[in-house]
C-alpha cells in the first residue's frame, strides 16, 4: 500500500502565498460499465480527504493499492450542492471581494467534468450556474454599490480560439499580454448581464456552439477546452475607484488514450491536439511544483490563458474527475498523480482594487455628463420660451421658427434621455431587490453554509495531521512490559517500515516507467522534428538561392504575441527618382500616358522612350551555384561508380545538374538508370551510324557526356 499523504494544503500559507486547492470527484459506475461487469476499484474516505485505488492487475502486495490525499474528495453519491457549498462558494465570495478566481475540471474522457461544471437541471445544476446564483444573490443584497457584470465564453479547439458567443465573427482571436490585466484574448465578445438568467442564457448559447462529438467513452464528449469568464466591476458609494473580480470557469477536454477512444481521422487529429495541450498543462504544473526557473506557459494557448491561475495572482481550485471502473485504473492513477502534483503550486492572490480606469467608472462619468447635458438643454428650452414672450415683432414668422427650435431641442433631450436610459440599464444597483429576493433567513442560511464548509475543511485537515502525528508518536506512547515486548514491537515496526519501503520502491519504479515512456515519446518527437529540419535544410541548401535565403532571414522576426515566427513586409522599393519628361511633347507617348494626360497633367509630357528602366539587382552572371550537400554528392558518386562498373561508360556530371534533382530521388524513380541505358543506346547507334532518337539525345545531353 502506498501512502502519498502530505501536509495539508490549504493550511499551508506563507504570507501572501496560497496553494492551488485540489479536490477529487469520482463518478458512479456507468450503465455500460455495469453491463460489461467492470467492478469499482476506487474507495473514498471523505472525512480524511483520502482516495484509495486498487490495482486490478496487481502481482504483489506492494502493487495492491495506492493512496492519495487531497484537500477534499467526493464519492459517487456526492451532491452538486455539497461540492459547491463546501469548496466553490468560498472562492466565488473572494471574487466578489475583488480577487481573481479559477475553477478548472481535469480528467479522462467521460469522468464527469462537464457534469460537474455545468450539470443537469434543478438540483443537479453544476458549478457554473450555481456561481451565477451566488453572484446575483450577493448583488441583490449589497446596498450602495454599483455593479457592471459581463461574461465571455470561448473555446480552444485544435489550438484555435473560438468565440462561443459570436461564432460567426470572422475576427481572429490572439493572446496578448496586457499590463495589469495579464493575458487577454483579442476581439472577444463581452456580453453585459443584468441577472442570473442572462448569464444562464449566455452559457446555453455558448454550449450549443461548443465543439462536441461521440467517442467510444462518451456519447457527448467535449472536444475542446471551454472557458467561461465572468468579470464583475464594483464601485462603492461615491468612490472614484473600483474593485474588479474575475472568475474563470474551465471545462477541459478529456485526457484520453487514442486506442481506448477509438479515434481515427479528424477525431484522431483532435485527440492529438487535445493531448498536446494537456501535456503542456502537465509540464507547467510539473515545472511549478519543482520550482523550476522556466515555466513553459508559452507551449500552448491553454497554458497561456491559465497563466494567472497557475502560479499567478489567482485563487485556484482544480477538480480532478475520475471514474471508478477497473478498466480505467491506469488513467485514474495518471489523473491522481497530476492532481497530486498540482497541490504544491503556490499562487499569490492579490485584490484588484483602487482601479481608476475601468468600464464601470467610464460608464458612470458618461451618465453624469449626459445628465448635466440634459438639464442644460432643458433649461435652454425654457429660455427660448421666455425669449418668445419678450419679442413681439414679426410675430407669426418668429413663432413658427421658435416652435421649430423648441421641437428640435425637445427631440435632442429625448434622444439624450434615451441614451442615458440605455447606459443606466447596463449598470446594476446593488441591494435593489433586497426585500423581494433575500430575506434574513436566506442570508443566515448562507452564512451557516459557509461556516459548515469551513468546519469540514478544518476537520479534514485535522484528521490528516492526526494521522501523520500518530505514525510518529505510537512508539512514544508504548510502555514496554518486557524486553521481549520491545523486540516484538520493533520487529512489527520494522515490518511496517519495510512494507512502506517496498511500496515506495514500487512507486519509484512506476514513476521511472512513466518517465521512460515520456522520454521515449519526447525523443521520437524530437527525432521527427530533427528529420523535418534536416529535410528543410536540404531543400534550402540545394534549391533556394543564397540571396533569397538571406532576404528571408532578414525579414523573419519572432512575434511574442503570436508566439511564432512571422515574415515582415518588405520595405517598398523607392520609385525611380527621375521621371521621363519629354521636351516639347515629343512622340511617342504611351496610350496610358495619353489617357491619363487628359485628366492628370503630370502625364502630359511623359515620353516612354526616355523612361529609364529599373535595373535588376543582379543578373544571371552573378549566379553562384549552391554547394552540394555532401550526402547527395556521396550518393550520386556511389551510383555513378556502380553504373560505371556495370556499363564501362565514363560519365561526367555537372554539379549543378545534380543539385537540380536529388540523387536519391533520381535513383528511386529509375530515371538515372534509364538515362544511362539511353546513353549506351546512343553510343551503340553512333557506332552503327544510325539516326539518334530525340529522347536518347536529350538524356545524353543532360548527362553532359
Ligand atoms: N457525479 C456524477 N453523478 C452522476 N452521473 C455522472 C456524474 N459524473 C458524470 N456523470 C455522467 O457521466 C457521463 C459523462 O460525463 P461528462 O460528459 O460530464 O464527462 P466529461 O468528463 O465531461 O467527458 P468529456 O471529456 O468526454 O467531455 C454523463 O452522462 C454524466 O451525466
Amino acid at each position: 500500500m502506498i501512502s502519498e499523504t502530505g501536509e495539508s494544503n490549504s493550511a499551508d500559507r506563507l504570507g501572501n502565498n496560497e496553494s492551488v486547492q485540489v479536490i477529487v470527484r469520482c463518478r458512479p459506475l456507468s450503465l455500460k460499465e455495469i453491463e460489461q461487469q467492470h467492478i469499482s476499484v476506487v474507495r473514498i474516505y471523505s472525512n480524511r480527504g483520502v482516495i484509495e485505488v486498487e490495482n486490478p492487475k496487481a502481482k504483489s502486495d506492494n502493487e495492491r493499492s495506492k493512496i492519495f490525499t487531497y484537500d477534499s474528495v467526493y464519492d459517487e453519491k456526492s451532491t452538486q450542492q455539497a461540492l459547491y457549498d463546501e469548496t466553490i462558494r468560498p472562492l466565488v465570495s473572494s471574487v466578489l471581494e475583488g480577487y481573481n478566481g479559477c475553477v478548472f475540471a481535469y480528467g479522462q474522457t467521460g469522468t464527469g467534468k462537464t457534469y460537474t461544471m455545468e450539470g443537469g437541471e434543478d438540483d443537479d445544476i453544476g458549478v457554473i450556474p450555481r456561481a451565477f446564483d451566488q453572484i446575483w444573490a450577493h448583488i441583490s443584497r449589497k446596498t450602495g454599490v454599483e455593479f457592471l457584470v459581463s461574461v465571455r465564453y470561448m473555446e480552444i479547439y485544435m489550438e484555435e480560439i473560438r468565440d462561443l458567443l459570436k461564432v460567426k465573427s470572422t475576427k481572429s482571436h490572439e493572446l496578448r499580454e496586457m499590463p495589469g490585466e495579464g493575458v487577454v484574448v483579442t476581439n472577444l465578445h463581452s456580453q453585459n448581464c443584468q441577472s442570473a438568467r442572462d448569464m444562464l442564457k449566455a452559457m446555453r448559447t455558448g454550449n450549443i456552439n461548443r465543439t462536441t462529438g461521440a467517442t467510444n467513452m462518451n456519447e457527448h464528449s467535449s472536444r475542446s477546452h471551454a472557458i467561461f469568464q465572468i468579470v464583475i466591476e464594483m464601485v462603492e458609494g461615491q468612490s472614484k475607484s473600483m474593485k474588479v473580480g474575475k472568475l474563470n470557469l474551465v471545462d477541459l477536454a478529456g485526457s484520453e488514450r487514442q486506442s481506448k477512444t477509438g479515434a481515427t481521422g479528424e477525431r484522431l487529429k483532435e485527440a492529438t491536439k487535445i493531448n498536446k495541450a494537456l501535456s503542456s498543462l502537465g509540464n507547467v504544473i510539473y515545472a511549478l511544483a519543482e520550482n523550476s526557473a522556466h515555466i513553459p506557459y508559452r507551449d500552448s494557448k491553454l497554458t497561456r490563458l491559465l497563466q494567472d491561475s497557475l502560479g499567478g495572482n489567482s485563487k485556484t481550485i482544480m477538480i480532478a474527475n475520475v471514474g471508478p471502473a477497473s478498466l480505467n485504473y491506469d488513467e485514474t492513477i495518471i489523473t491522481l498523480r497530476y492532481a497530486y502534483r498540482a497541490k504544491s503550486i503556490k499562487n499569490k492572490p492579490t485584490k484588484n482594487e483602487d482601479i481608476k480606469d475601468g468600464k464601470l467608472l467610464m460608464l458612470q462619468q458618461e451618465i453624469e455628463r449626459l445628465k448635466t447635458l440634459i438639464s442644460e438643454k432643458s433649461n435652454g428650452i425654457d429660455l427660448n420660451n421666455l425669449d418668445e414672450l419678450e419679442e413681439p415683432d414679426d410675430e407669426e414668422v418668429d413663432d413658427t421658427e421658435k416652435e421649430k427650435q423648441l421641437e428640435l431641442g425637445k427631440m435632442e433631450v429625448d434622444e439624450l434621455a434615451k441614451k442615458l436610459k440605455n447606459l443606466e440599464k447596463q449598470m446594476v444597483h446593488g441591494g435593489k431587490d433586497i426585500v423581494d429576493s433575500v430575506n434574513e433567513n436566506e442570508l443566515k442560511l448562507e452564512q451557516q453554509k459557509a461556516e459548515i464548509a469551513e468546519r469540514k475543511k478544518r476537520e479534514v485537515e485535522m484528521q490528516q495531521r492526526i494521522e501523520l502525528e500518530e505514525e510518529t508518536c505510537t512508539e512514544l506512547k508504548q510502555v514496554f512490559a518486557s524486553l521481549q515486548q520491545q523486540v516484538d514491537f520493533k520487529r512489527d515496526k520494522l515490518k511496517r517500515l519495510n512494507n512502506k519501503l517496498q511500496s515506495i520502491r514500487q512507486e519509484v519504479k512506476d514513476n521511472h516507467e512513466v518517465y521512460l515512456k515520456d522520454r521515449q515519446e519526447i525523443e521520437s518527437a524530437n527525432d521527427d522534428a530533427a528529420m523535418n529540419l534536416r529535410q528543410s535544410f536540404l531543400v534550402i541548401d540545394n534549391f533556394v538561392p543564397s540571396e533569397e535565403r538571406s532576404r528571408i532571414i532578414s525579414l523573419a522576426q519572432f512575434d511574442e504575441n503570436l508566439d511564432n515566427w512571422i515574415i515582415r513586409k518588405e520595405p517598398t522599393r523607392m520609385p525611380p527618382s527621375e521621371r521621363p519628361i519629354a521636351h516639347n511633347y515629343r512622340r511617342p507617348i504611351s496610350d496610358y500616358a495619353i489617357q491619363q494626360g487628359q485628366t492628370n497633367p503630370r502625364y502630359r509630357g511623359e515620353n516612354v522612350l526616355d523612361l529609364k528602366l529599373d535595373m535588376p539587382l543582379r543578373t544571371t552572371q552573378d549566379y553562384t551555384p549552391p554547394a552540394i550537400c555532401p550526402q547527395v554528392k556521396a550518393l550520386v558518386n556511389d551510383v555513378i561508380k556502380k553504373e560505371m562498373e556495370n556499363s564501362h561508360v565514363t560519365i561526367k556530371m555537372a554539379p549543378h545538374a545534380v543539385s537540380r534533382m536529388s540523387a536519391s530521388k533520381l535513383e528511386q524513380e529509375g530515371k538515372y538508370k534509364q538515362a544511362l541505358r539511353s546513353l549506351v543506346d546512343v553510343n551503340s547507334l553512333k557506332a552503327t551510324n544510325r539516326p539518334l532518337p530525340p529522347r536518347s539525345a536529350k538524356s545524353a545531353y543532360h548527362l553532359n557526356v
